[in-house]
């Protein structure tokens, strides 16, 4: 028996109620009698043979009555005594108070910091990839309502990150205090309002791994007591270039820029300190970038290109993996020389340049202001000719004219309205949809194939080990291409 009573109750994030709910509404009454069953022991709650991942932290089963429960701190395969935090008409939510059997495929993680950073962390590497899959296919049927067989044919096998640990180049620390009202650096759990502190984070590329503890030691002297408005710490570490950054997120203000190059100088060998002044509720909204020390923003290679990236800017935080990304997307979409191709949602370049190099005429479209001057000054460098749009991808679209292919790597939320719709009129050959949300991808899926364009391929691809997130590389072709 594995007590799990001492794991973080917060772990259950926004995202993954509204994913149950979805879950939820779209699944069938059960119709076959549940293993479930009150518990023998008298303990409080219900005995729950655990038998899938869901789209979140929690593992999904049964109980005794029928209704679907999303259980905390199980994995599939275990069977829990679950205690339930939350009942609704139609599913429930509880938390593993206790594993009466261990699955065959429960770990022991090897951090315990209970941060909800790797809510996967206790399920076997090769179950996490199976449960990814299943969770693409499962959405196809659920949220395009495609046939379940031809979902099961269309999406390959998971593809695996060679690091299951060690492979994040970025971490993100939220500020917060302890009791005494110091420093501390860590994350705050999906759904949680306080801080959990860090020592170190295992999911971080060695060269940054320590940062929470070397940062906070280091800030804490900064400040000396006063308040330095700072409510996040970014750190970027490449291990192809050795370049590491230090992100200080602060609120407008004065800010002791010589004391924290001196003081952050030797920190984590770091090669650049710069200071991002933002509002804390809308930390997109970026009001300035300083340079406090050293180059000032933050280089790596990724797929045979340089890429210049500022603090506030999108990176692909899996740098091994996202060249698999670039990979698929390249013979996904068979670009030829001179082929007009339009990268949507382009970032500072990850599939722009490399679209270059193939031959294709690449025109690009980004909102974000840093990212449209990185990718500007990538391509120069890269001395790509590229053209180079800042501006909403929706607003932009009609003006490009009829092109050969498309790439389309949007946020969560995916393809604002009629986007599909603009995609189809320019008459592509083949559209690269790259997701890093399954439910809103299937969404635009089913969109595609309204508009003529058939899904060929989904691969899963793991950017992100020990956690729910799974990237999904899908090409599309017009009908009768
Ligand atoms: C998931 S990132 C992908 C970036 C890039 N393709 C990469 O792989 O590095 C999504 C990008 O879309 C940009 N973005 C968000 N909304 C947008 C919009 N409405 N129009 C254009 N770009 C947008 C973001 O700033 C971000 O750079």
């Amino acid at each position: 028996m594995i007590d799990t009573s001492t794991r973080n109750d917060n772990a259950a994030s926004d995202r993954s109620v509204d994913t149950a709910k979805a879950q939820d509404a779209a699944a069938p009454e059960v119709a076959t009698a549940p293993a479930s069953a009150p518990c023998a022991s008298g303990a409080p709650g219900e005995v729950v043979p655990i038998e899938r991942m869901s789209f979140g932290s929690a593992a999904v089963g049964h109980l005794s009555d029928g209704k679907t429960v999303f259980v905390e701190g199980a994995v599939p395969g275990d069977v829990a005594r679950v205690e339930l935090t939350e009942e609704k008409p139609r599913f429930a939510r509880g938390r593993a108070a206790e594993i009466l059997e261990a699955s065959p495929d429960r770990v022991a993680p090897p951090c315990a910091a209970g941060c909800g950073g790797c809510p996967w962390a206790p399920l076997a590497y090769e179950a996490q990839l199976v449960a990814k899959r299943a969770n693409v296919v499962d959405a196809l049927v659920r949220t395009a309502h495609m046939d379940a067989a031809r979902a099961e044919a269309l999406v390959g096998s998971c593809v695996p990150s060679k690091r299951q640990w060690g492979y994040r180049n970025k971490l993100e620390l939220s500020c917060g205090a302890d009791g005494a009202g110091r420093l501390i650096l860590g994350m705050r759990p999906e759904g949680g309002a306080d801080v959990v502190s860090l020592d170190a984070c295992p999911l971080a590329h060695r060269n940054i791994e320590g940062a929470p503890k070397a940062l906070r030691g280091a800030l804490r002297y900064l400040s000396g007591g006063s308040d330095l408005g700072l409510f996040r710490v970014g750190v970027r570490g490449s291990l192809r270039t050795r370049d590491v950054e230090i992100a200080l997120w602060t609120t407008p203000g004065p800010f002791p820029r010589a004391a924290a190059a001196k003081t952050l100088a030797s920190a984590l060998k770091n090669t650049s300190v710069v200071r991002v002044v933002a509002d804390p509720g809308r930390a997109r909204k970026v009001k300035k970038v300083e340079a406090i020390s050293g180059k000032g923003c933050w280089e790596e290679e990724v797929a045979e290109s340089r890429l210049l990236l500022s603090a506030p800017s999108f990176a692909q935080v899996n740098t091994a993996q996202a060249e698999k990304l670039v990979e698929l997307v390249l013979a996904g979409l068979e670009v030829e020389a001179g082929d007009y191709v339009a990268d949507l949602y382009a970032g500072a370049g990850t599939f722009t340049l490399p679209l270059a190099r193939a031959g294709a005429e690449v025109v690009a479209v980004e909102s974000a202001g840093s990212s449209v001057r990185d990718l500007r000054r990538n391509a120069e460098r890269a001395g790509a000719d590229i053209d180079i749009i800042g501006g909403d991808a929706a607003r932009e679209l009609p003006e490009l004219g009829e092109l050969d292919a498309f790439v389309v790597d949007p946020p969560r939320a995916g393809l604002a309205e009629g986007v599909v719709a603009s995609i189809a009129a320019a008459s592509p050959r083949r559209v690269a949809y790259v997701s890093c949300d399954a439910s809103t991808w299937a969404r635009d899926a089913a969109r595609f194939e309204q508009e003529g364009y058939r899904l060929i391929r989904a691969t899963p691809v793991d950017l992100f080990p020990q956690t729910y997130h799974v990237e999904v590389v899908s090409i599309f072709e017009r009908s009768g291409s």
